[in-house]
């Protein structure tokens, strides 16, 4: 029997100014254990993860059939045991590593060999923009744009040397509610401002200048100043993070996780001070990810031959 381990990290979008474009990869992981089977059959084993459709398929074997049919493909069917330490609806890119993990499995289920670039195209084609998905996929900080075609371009970035904090907070924000109350069009001045917060903030972040990158962070024009409202602790938690050292406090791809970028090796440390501080949060020290998917095949090993 073959065994597959797919693992995909989890991500943040945004990180201020980059809307829609910029994504980091974090250390909290969904797994899929896949064991070839003679019927579909999903198994959960993290309380984080929602509970599977009595009489519909799951959201992951639902992508991969999706991208299968895409390719005009069969998958041959799977035991899938699948493990998750992603919140959901919390910006923290649970819906993107689902989205990817479904469609790695269909790469395997239904042998597609699957190009990185065709998972990228799929995966920001269903998610609706490319931030968390290639994150998410090739680890990271991570730029992304669309061509207009429906192709994806990115450029990873991997010596980033500042830590993460997480303020995650006991109540869900749907992605497509956070959406809804953003603009339709933007005032030119201040859509000049916002992309030019974003091209200095990631100038200074490869650059090592941190302490500008997280002024830059902060400048956002284009989501955060309407999302605020949504998430009541916000500018206490900005400020007081800052007082702490932090270099800049966002919020967290649609909300309502706050992310600050904190000095390397500090985050453990500021994370137990203001856990105190928000007892109704999750305060969590976080580290970038820089691998992004991992799939392991384990071949069937023949007890006659060993
Ligand atoms: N592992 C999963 N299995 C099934 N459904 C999932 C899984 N992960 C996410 N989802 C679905 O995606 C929804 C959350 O997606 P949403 O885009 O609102 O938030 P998010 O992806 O966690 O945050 P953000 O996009 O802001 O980073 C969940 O409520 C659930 O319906
Ligand atoms: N860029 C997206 C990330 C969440 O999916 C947003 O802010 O709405």
């Amino acid at each position: 029997m073959n065994r597959l381990t797919i693992r995909v990290p989890a991500s943040t979008a945004n990180l201020g100014p980059g809307f829609d474009s910029v994504g980091m990869a974090l250390n909290r992981f969904l797994t899929l254990e896949v064991y070839d089977h003679d019927e579909w059959v999903f198994e959960q084993v993290s309380p984080l993860l929602p509970p599977l459709p009595a009489d519909d398929d799951p959201f992951i074997l639902k992508i991969a059939r999706q991208t299968a049919d895409l390719y005009h493909a069969s998958l041959a069917p799977c035991r899938v045991v699948v493990d998750s330490e992603i919140p959901l609806a919390r910006g923290l890119g649970s819906s993107a590593s689902a989205v990817v993990a479904g469609i790695e499995l269909a790469n395997y289920a239904g042998n597609l060999g699957l190009s990185p670039q065709e998972k990228l195209d799929l995966a920001s084609k269903i998610e609706g923009h490319p931030d968390n998905v290639a994150a998410s996929l090739f680890g990271g900080l991570i730029v992304s744009a669309e061509h207009g075609d429906g192709r994806f371009e990115v450029v990873p970035f991997f010596d980033i040397m500042a830590d993460l904090l997480l303020f995650i907070p006991d109540y869900e924000l749907k992605t497509e509610d956070a959406r809804k109350v953003l603009p339709e069009f933007y005032v030119r001045k201040e859509a000049v401002k916002g992309s030019a917060a974003s091209n200095l903030f990631i100038a200074a972040l490869i650059g090592g200048q941190y302490e500008l990158a997280g002024k830059m962070m902060e400048q956002d024009r284009f989501h955060e100043p309407y999302r605020i409202k949504l998430i009541p602790e916000f500018m206490e938690i900005r400020q007081l993070a800052k007082s702490l050292g932090a270099y800049g406090t966002v919020i967290s791809g649609a909300g309502p996780t706050i992310i600050s970028l904190v000095p390397f090796g500090r985050a453990e440390a500021m994370a137990e001070t203001l856990q105190a501080h928000f007892p109704h949060m999750s305060v969590e020290a976080a580290k970038i990810d820089h691998t992004g998917l991992v799939v392991e095949k384990f071949a069937a090993f023949n007890m006659l031959n060993h």
